[in-house]
């Protein structure tokens, strides 16, 4: 029987949305690397363990080929690849590191400590406006959707006025299967336009925000970026930034509600955010199709040959339950340390917006344990749905009351 006769269909299925798939337990114990089929039928390698994954995430060797999957995703379905991101930001070689050298500079902590006051306003808002409509309410609607993209326009420096209109050009560019391709293609139009807009207006006045700042390095006589990069970086940055840290807001607090002592515990200890945002992010099993990447020669892992050409899926989700790493993996520690969880990836291409993602999801996390301790979820765990066939996992709804 050839490898193809008994690969497994990818993505799995788990049996309820906040659960692993039931395979990922023995591949990671007697298969680490195996046969799959992707959904247009190609076959590729898939990657469980823990070890297996951080390592071929950080090697040159396992190329980043975002095509394969969205070959095996929406995109593909559609034909249009309008919002990949390898087209809006350079991802390959000196190219590359230039652009991460130069936009990661803005990432720091000190920034991210400067943001969570203007963060901490817009969670308040988004809640008082949730509590206003009365209950149950979709959290995810209501708060992780929108938060996001506020935070982002702030640091693009977009006035809140334009907000609305981030959101839905954001919201058609990620949601492939819900808009037509001119749907999609007229609003990446009025997003180009309107940044080439926003981005003469900061030549003109300069103000506290990452545009004015990469400006201002390339006017400082600096290696900077052009304009027609900065356009890029800020869709790039709408595209990586939102649907990704929307989708965990709304996965966290399912998680942690799912068991109502795990946000009591937080209610009344709010010292444990930093440590239960980062076990949500490693207990999260549906972070989504997991990172693909082209192997350019033939390489070993776990003692057996990928040859040159493969396709091969590392899935983070289930390397961060891989039980030679982390105690009871499948249960909930929110004081976990050490937590080297893989959610952000790892190597030349780990997420640059990590330190911004790690502080909305604590501030939100806090503003909601301050404001709402009674949240609970409004219907069983186990009726929660999934979005499906996304890169980025998600839960379709959160119905909260409080
Ligand atoms: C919880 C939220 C988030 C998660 C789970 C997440 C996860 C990831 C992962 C796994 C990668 C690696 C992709 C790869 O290796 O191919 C990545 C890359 C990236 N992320 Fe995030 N991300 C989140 C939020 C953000 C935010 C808020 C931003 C910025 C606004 C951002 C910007 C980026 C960028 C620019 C890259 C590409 C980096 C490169 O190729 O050098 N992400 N993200």
């Amino acid at each position: 029987m050839s490898p193809q006769e008994h690969a497994l269909p990818y993505p799995l299925t788990p049996e309820s949305a906040l659960e692993p798939p039931r395979e990922w337990e023995g591949l990671r114990r007697e298969c680490p690397v195996a046969d799959v089929h992707l959904p247009n039928g190609a076959p590729a390698k898939l990657l469980t363990r823990h070890e297996d994954v951080k390592a071929m995430l950080a090697d040159p060797r396992f190329e980043r080929d975002i095509r394969v999957g969205s070959t095996a995703g929406d995109a593909g379905e559609t034909g249009d690849d309008s919002a990949d991101l390898s087209r809006m930001v350079p991802s390959t070689g000196e190219n590359h590191l230039r652009w991460r050298r130069l936009v990661g500079r803005w990432f720091t902590a000190k920034r991210m400590r400067q943001l969570r006051p203007g963060m901490e306003r817009i969670a308040e808002d988004l809640i008082r406006d949730m509590t206003a409509s009365g209950q149950p309410a979709d959290l995810k609607a209501s708060l992780a959707f929108p938060l996001p993209v506020f935070v982002i326009c702030d640091m693009l420096g977009v006035p809140a006025e334009d907000r609305e209109r981030f959101s839905r050009w954001s919201d058609t560019l990620l949601n492939l299967t819900r808009y037509t391709g001119q749907e999609m293609q007229a609003a990446q139009r009025e997003f180009v336009d309107y940044m080439a807009g926003h981005i003469e207006a900061k030549h003109a006045e300069p103000a506290d925000d990452l545009i004015s700042a990469l400006i201002e390095q390339r006017e400082s006589g600096e290696d900077g970026l052009d304009d027609t990069e900065l356009l890029g970086t800020s869709m790039g940055l709408l595209i990586a930034g939102h649907e990704t840290t929307a989708n965990m807001i709304g996965k966290m607090v399912s998680m942690l509600l799912a068991d109502r002592s795990r946000w009591e515990r937080l209610v009344s200890d709010p010292s444990k955010v930093r440590t239960a945002v980062e076990e949500s992010l490693r207990a999260d099993a549906n972070q989504g199709f997991g990172l693909t990447r082209m192997v350019t020669e033939d390489t070993e892992v776990a003692g057996e040959t990928v040859p040159e050409g493969s396709a091969v899926v590392c899935s983070m989700a289930a390397a961060n339950r891989d039980e030679h790493v982390f105690s009871d993996p499948d249960g909930m520690d929110l004081e976990r340390v050490p937590n080297p969880h893989l959610a952000f990836g790892t190597g030349a291409h780990s997420c640059l917006g990590q330190a911004l993602a790690r502080t909305e999801l604590q501030v939100t996390l806090e503003v909601l344990l301050r404001e709402l301790p009674t949240l609970e979820l409004a219907s069983p765990p186990e009726h929660l749905e999934r979005v499906e066939g996304l890169l980025v996992g998600g839960l379709r709804e959160v119905p909260v009351r409080w």
